[in-house]
């Protein structure tokens, strides 16, 4: 299984994104976009004119990490900005499987997320339509918060369900208090993509904390 470690620019320096972006380049495996709409969660973050200014400067595939309301409403804007993977928050809409139908009918990597609170079951009719999923293991909104351990159970769940279910095939994501101490019990339980946000970047050598992640998985 390919293991992969996706940054959050949402701890990155705004005024110099591009400048972030570039030290990350050669050793994280793709970008993970957090976009808040200030009612699905509290906290407000990214459009898709930051999607589309990032794209020309790096190979790395974007994933946007949706935690808005309606996504229905967004997902064109956000593929034509140039996101390889869009990803939707189960909570997020009444209308889940066609949101999925949409974004792979475009030709784009679609996901599914799930809140610490979601049980996994209550996605269980997608799961062989997407290509990844997301268990979050913080509250979504904000970076820098605390690992909930207690969401590895879920993990291997998803997992689980991966052998079972005809047809699945996704990758199983990570977001929220990876870091040093909790990677390795991620990858454990059944992960195999790592969002690191405020431990990449909020410190002098992202690219040093990208690899030193790495080390403790390979
Ligand atoms: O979706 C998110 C928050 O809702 C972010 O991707 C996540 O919090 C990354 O930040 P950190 O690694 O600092 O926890
Ligand atoms: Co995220």
């Amino acid at each position: 299984m390919t293991l992969r470690i996706a940054p959050s620019v949402l701890s990155a320096d705004f005024a110099n994104l591009a400048t972030d972006v570039a030290k990350i380049e050669d050793v994280g495996d793709l970008i993970h976009i957090d976009v808040m709409d200030g009612h699905f969660v509290p906290n407000l973050a990214f459009g898709p004119q930051v999607v589309a200014a990032l794209r020309p400067l790096t190979k790395l595939p974007l994933e946007v990490h949706l935690m808005v309301d309606k996504p229905e409403n967004f997902v064109d804007e956000f593929i034509k900005a140039g996101a390889d993977t869009i990803l939707v928050h189960a909570e997020s809409t009444p209308h889940l499987y066609r949101v999925i139908q949409l974004i792979k009918e475009a030709g784009v990597k679609a996901g599914v997320v799930v809140n610490p609170g979601t049980p996994i079951e209550s996605v269980s009719p997608i799961l062989h339509l997407v290509d990844e999923v997301l268990v979050m293991t913080v509250n979504p909104g904000f970076g820098g918060q605390k690992f909930l351990p207690d969401m590895l159970r879920k993990v291997t769940h998803v997992a689980q369900l991966r052998d079972t279910t005809a047809n699945a095939d996704y990758t199983i994501e990570v977001d929220g208090g990876v870091n040093a101490d909790t990677i390795g019990d991620c990858a454990n339980a059944g992960a195999d993509t790592f969002v690191a946000g405020s431990f990449v970047f909020d410190n002098a050598d992202p690219a040093g904390q990208v690899r030193r992640l790495r080390g403790l998985i390979e």
